[in-house]
Formats: structure tokens, sequence, C-alpha cells
């Protein structure tokens, strides 16, 4: 392939000939964009340098991969099988390049210490290495703007003079940290020049975490929470302009017109945002409801404190995410904003893509991941409430729809509650004092004159005590249904799919099991409260329940590495960046 040599033209502030760069991680989220833009620009010979040939074959059907595709047909680009951790890949990769992109994974399992070790920080000292030993001149690293934040504080209009936590809550966090540091200091060593980015959460189009996890957490009706009070502002930055931060880091590294060289720059989108109020965009673009619920910090610390705990007790493997629960609740929970004018002004970098355009191509690009349901998606107040599904027809007084009627039922029950277990008497004599009583109050009652002074006595029908067939059909279709639901629930259970419904069993009985230690008395009376209150309780704050129980689910689905399998497979093979051994390996020529 012939590439041309390049020069940086420093009077004319520009470039005078095609420059050839190496984007390392090119087959990533962010890489892959900066590819793409680099090519759409022109002037630039890229060299996509990746361990993944993802989504490199030649039948993609991608309008950006088709980009690629016809750019390697050309000569414009090429692909080059790396791994960060053999320092002659590199070298091989980067040898007559002009400037060397680097970003390493985000997909790591931050339970593996090592590995984690090994792809950020050795991998940066390799890069570093490499680049001196080819000649690189320039090197740009896209670092994060989480290197500057542990958590514990707000970040309000941050510049690149905030000093950095002294320890950081995440382990991948602070090795990016290390990571970053390394590229800083190999600055002017060896002719290579080099600069950090800091975007500030990135989302766009091929985004593996959030938006997945965001769509996940609504399937699970977790979406609907708020942690805090949601009114914390956060800088997020659509992915074009992380590549076109890179792409004026690399032009203006050099020019010496400016001190960019070995300087770290916070990008961000410049239009900072409530961190809930985007989060809604997002959620209601695919068709979900916007989070409505406020949850304090603390509680929404708790439930991830219990769900990594269930997977410590369990050992479980947790699906991989590269940052912990823990910092994504301090994420969502604190300011986090950045002064972006020390970009703007050295880099020469401003956004070519707005947060509203960016939120609106992000959504289009997931549309696989909406809610298809219009149903879902607008909700039908006309449907059944589970409450009313889950007693049956017949059993709605326990909703209190009628509250006269309800009210006189749970005194007659609560009545004979006491009648029956704190008179003193045993159950046959209270019985038969009871059926004593309703017999001598009948046959007072129809001695009683058809007038009272001025008052009518009306006659108690016979029909009062028949008990009608229709009644009857119905209290037996209502057992016949409850009996059905109880098999089926067990057949269900039985097949070892449903967890939801195994820990609802499994709470059920336990409680169960935990009252009746105590006693008859006890038991019943809870019965008679739980029933008139319970059902009235869960029909008016079902969403609120249901989501609560979400949490706890995902806490414990996530331990079990559950939730990935619920999304299609095209999907799952995406979020776990499986290239499988099936795909061919394009070499760089
Ligand atoms: N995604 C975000 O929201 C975000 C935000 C800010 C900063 N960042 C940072 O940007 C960088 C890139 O992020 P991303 O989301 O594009 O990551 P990514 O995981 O999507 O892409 C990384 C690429 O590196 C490749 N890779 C993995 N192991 C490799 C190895 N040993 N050798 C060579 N290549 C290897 C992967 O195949 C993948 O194509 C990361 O450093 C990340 O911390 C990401």
């Amino acid at each position: 392939m012939a590439e041309k040599a390049a020069a940086y033209d420093v009077a004319r502030g520009g470039w005078s000939e095609t420059r050839t760069c190496v984007v390392l991680g090119g087959r990533g989220f962010i890489g892959r964009t900066l590819v793409n833009r680099l090519l759409r620009l022109g002037g630039w010979i890229v060299r996509v340098a990746d361990s993944s040939s993802h989504s490199l074959l030649p039948d993609s059907s991608s309008g950006s991969d088709s980009l690629l595709s016809d750019a390697i047909s050309s000569g414009q680009a090429s692909f080059c099988h790396v791994d960060v951790l053999d320092t002659s890949q590199i070298v091989k990769v980067t040898t007559g390049a002009d400037v060397v992109f680097y970003m390493e994974p985000t997909d790591l399992d931050a339970h593996d210490f090592c590995n984690c070790y090994m792809i950020i920080v050795q991998g940066a000292k390799n890069v570093i290495n490499a680049c001196r030993e080819s000649k690189v001149k320039r090197l740009v690293y896209n670092s994060s703007a989480d290197v500057v934040f542990d958590g514990s504080q707000d970040i309000l209009n941050g510049d690149e003079s905030f000093t950095y936590p002294g320890k950081f809550k995440d382990m991948t966090v602070d090795l990016k940290f290390q990571a970053e540091g390394l590229i800083r200091v190999a600055n002017n060593i060896g002719g290579l020049q080099t600069c950090v980015l800091r975007p500030s959460n990135v989302f766009g189009s091929g985004e593996t975490q959030f938006v997945p996890l965001l769509a996940n957490l609504s399937k699970f009706g977790l979406a609907k929470f708020i942690t805090g009070s949601g009114g914390n502002m956060s800088d997020f930055t659509y992915v074009e302009n992380v590549a076109h931060a890179h792409i004026c880091a690399a032009e203006t590294i050099d020019s010496r017109v400016v001190s960019v060289a070995g300087k770290a720059f916070f990008i961000t989108n410049l239009e900072p945002i409530m961190f809930w109020e985007f989060i809604s965009l997002i959620l209601e673009g695919l068709g979900y409801q916007r989070p409505f619920i406020k949850v304090p910090t603390w509680m929404v610390s708790y439930v991830v404190i219990l769900s990594q705990y269930i997977h410590d007790k369990l050992s479980y493997r947790m699906y991989r995410y590269s940052v912990s629960p823990h910092y994504i609740v301090q994420l969502a929970s604190r300011n986090r904003t950045f002064d972006c004018s020390a970009a703007q002004k050295h880099l020469g970098y401003s956004p070519v893509v707005s947060l509203e355009d960016g939120i609106k191509l992000t959504v289009a690009s997931f549309s696989h991941l909406s809610k298809d349901s219009s149903f879902m998606r607008f909700g039908n107040f006309d449907e059944q409430s589970k409450a009313e599904k889950l007693l049956g027809s017949g059993i709605d007084v326990l909703l209190w729809r009628d509250e006269r009627r309800t009210f006189m039922c749970f005194l007659i029950l609560a009545l004979a509650f006491y009648w029956f277990f704190f008179c003193g008497k045993t159950f046959t004599s209270s019985a038969a004092q009871l059926l004593l009583l309703v017999t001598a109050i009948l046959y007072g009652y129809g001695i009683l004159a058809s007038d009272i002074c001025g008052f009518a006595v009306q006659n108690i029908p016979s029909s009062c005590f028949e008990i009608q067939n229709s009644d009857m059909k119905n209290s037996i279709r209502s057992i016949s249904y409850m009996w059905n639901r109880v098999v089926c629930s067990i057949r269900l259970l039985a097949k070892g799919e449903d967890w939801s419904r195994f820990f609802k069993v499994v709470a059920f009985l336990y409680l169960f099991k935990w009252i009746v230690s105590f006693s008859l008395a006890v038991l019943v009376g809870i019965i008679l409260v739980f029933a008139f209150t319970a059902f009235f309780i869960y029909e008016q704050y079902e969403s609120v329940i249901e989501g609560l129980w979400a949490v706890l689910l995902f806490g414990i689905m996530e331990s079990k590495g559950l939730i990935i399998s619920t999304l299609p497979e095209s999907v799952t093979a995406f979020l776990r960046n499986d290239n499988g051994s099936h795909q061919e390996k394009v070499h760089f020529s």
C-alpha cells in the first residue's frame, strides 16, 4: 500500500500531505466512530488496529461498516489484528504512522484485577514504548472524565486544574488514572508528543454499556426510579464529538502555537443537562416511561450492597460491567459538569453534533431495544389491576371498592376473631354460643311487632339464608381458579426458569413458617389485617412495589449473570463483545 509522507505546515496551520494514522481499539465504540470520521474527512490513511475484527466481515450491512469496507478496498484503510499486550505487534502497525490514537476496552471484568491492570496500565506502557520504537511523533490517548471523580463530592464546572481525588473507589478508574499519567509523562521523551482527552459520559450509536443497561433496567421496571433528588447536573458527550476532539488534538499537538502536548483536556457537548432529564429523554425515545419515583441515594446504595452480598454469598459470576454499581449510583446522584474552555481554546474543539441531535441519533440506533408494544408504551387504564386479577371475581370487597360493605365485613370478621380467640373459651363452645346468640337474635327479631312506635320492622326474607346456585357456582369457580393458579405456579416452578416466581414463593413460605411458629391467633389476626390492607395498598402503589421488588430481583439476577440472557441473541453477542472464533481475522498488509 502506498502511503504518502506527511508534515505539519506551521505557516498554513494545516497538513501538507495525506497523513497516516493508527486507531488502536479501532473496532470499539469510540474507535469505530473515529475511524469513520477520519475516512469521511479524507486526507487520512487509516490503519484500524484491534484485537477483534468484530463486524468487519464483508457482508456487514451497516452504513458505517460499508464505508470502512470500501476504504479497505480502495487502500484508504487497512485492518491489523493487534494485541496491546504484544509490543512487537504495535510496533509493526505503527511504523511509518504520523499519529496514533489509542483507546483501550471498556468491557473489562472489574473483578479480574490482573487482566484490567495488564490491559489498561501495561497496555499503555507498551503503546508508549512501541510509538518510540517506531518513531511515531504523536499519541492521542482517550482517557475519561471519570479520573477526577471519586463520587464523594460534586464537580461543578471543573476544569483541568481540578485535583485528582486521593483515593479511587473504582479499580478500573484508578488504573485508567495511572495509564493517563504514564501517557502524559511520556511526552517529549524520544521525540514523542502526547495528549490526553477526557470525555465525559460518552453516548451514541454502538455504545455497549449505558443504553443497553438502561433498556434492561426498564424491562425490570427499575427505570421508574430516580436516585436522589433528580436535580443533579451532568455533562454528556456525543461520540461523534469525541472523535472530532481526537482529530483536533492530532492536528494541534505539535503546532507549537499553543501548548497541547503533555496536557489533558475535558471534552463535553458543552450542554450540561440534568442527569435524570437525559436519562428520561433516552428512555422516552425508546418508548419507556420516564423515571418518576425518587429514592434516597442511601437506599439505592443499600440495595446495591444487598445485591453484591447475595452475589458474594452465592459465589455467582457477575455480568461484566467495567465500573462498579456503587460508582454508577454516585454518577447518577451527584453534580458532574466540566469546563471545556481549554479544549475550545487550545484544540480548537467545539461540538459538531448538538445534544438534542445526539440523543435522537442514539435513540434511532437503539430501536431494537425499544419497547415495541404501544399498549405497554402508553398504559391501558381500563385494564384490570394485578390485585384484581389476583383475587379473581367476587372478592373485590378486599379492594375497598364499596367502603361501607368492606367496613361491615371487616367489623363482623374482627368481632368473630375476638369471640373465638380472646373470650377464653374453647373453639367448640365459642361456636355453639355464637349459634345460640344468632338464633336468639333471629327469634327475637321474628316476634317483634311489624310497627314499633311508628317505625316499620321489616321481615327478613327467607331467601336471605339461602345460598343461590349462582353464588355457589361462583365460589366453586373461585376455588378452582385459585387451585389452578397454584398448580400452574408449581408447574412453572418445576421448569426452573422463573426466578421471580421462585423467590416470591420462597419468601411467602418462609413468612408463613415464621408466623405459624407463634400461635394460631396471631396467624389468623395477621391474615385478617393483611387481607384488608395488603391488596388495597398493592393496588394503589402497584408500580412502586413492583419496582422495589424488581430492584431486589435485578440484583439477584445480575449476580447470576441472567440479565444478559433476557436480551435477543444479536444484542447479547454484541454486549459480550463475543467475537467468536468463527470470525475471520483480517490482517494488516
Ligand atoms: N464508553 C464510554 O462511555 C466512555 C466514556 C469515556 C471514556 N471512555 C474511554 O474510551 C476508551 C474506549 O472506550 P470504548 O467504549 O470505545 O471501548 P470499547 O470496549 O468499545 O472498545 C475498545 C476496543 O479495544 C479492543 N481491544 C480489547 N482488548 C484489546 C487488546 N488486548 N488489544 C487491542 N485491542 C483490544 C476491543 O476489541 C474493542 O474494539 C476507553 O478507554 C474508555 O475508558 C469510554
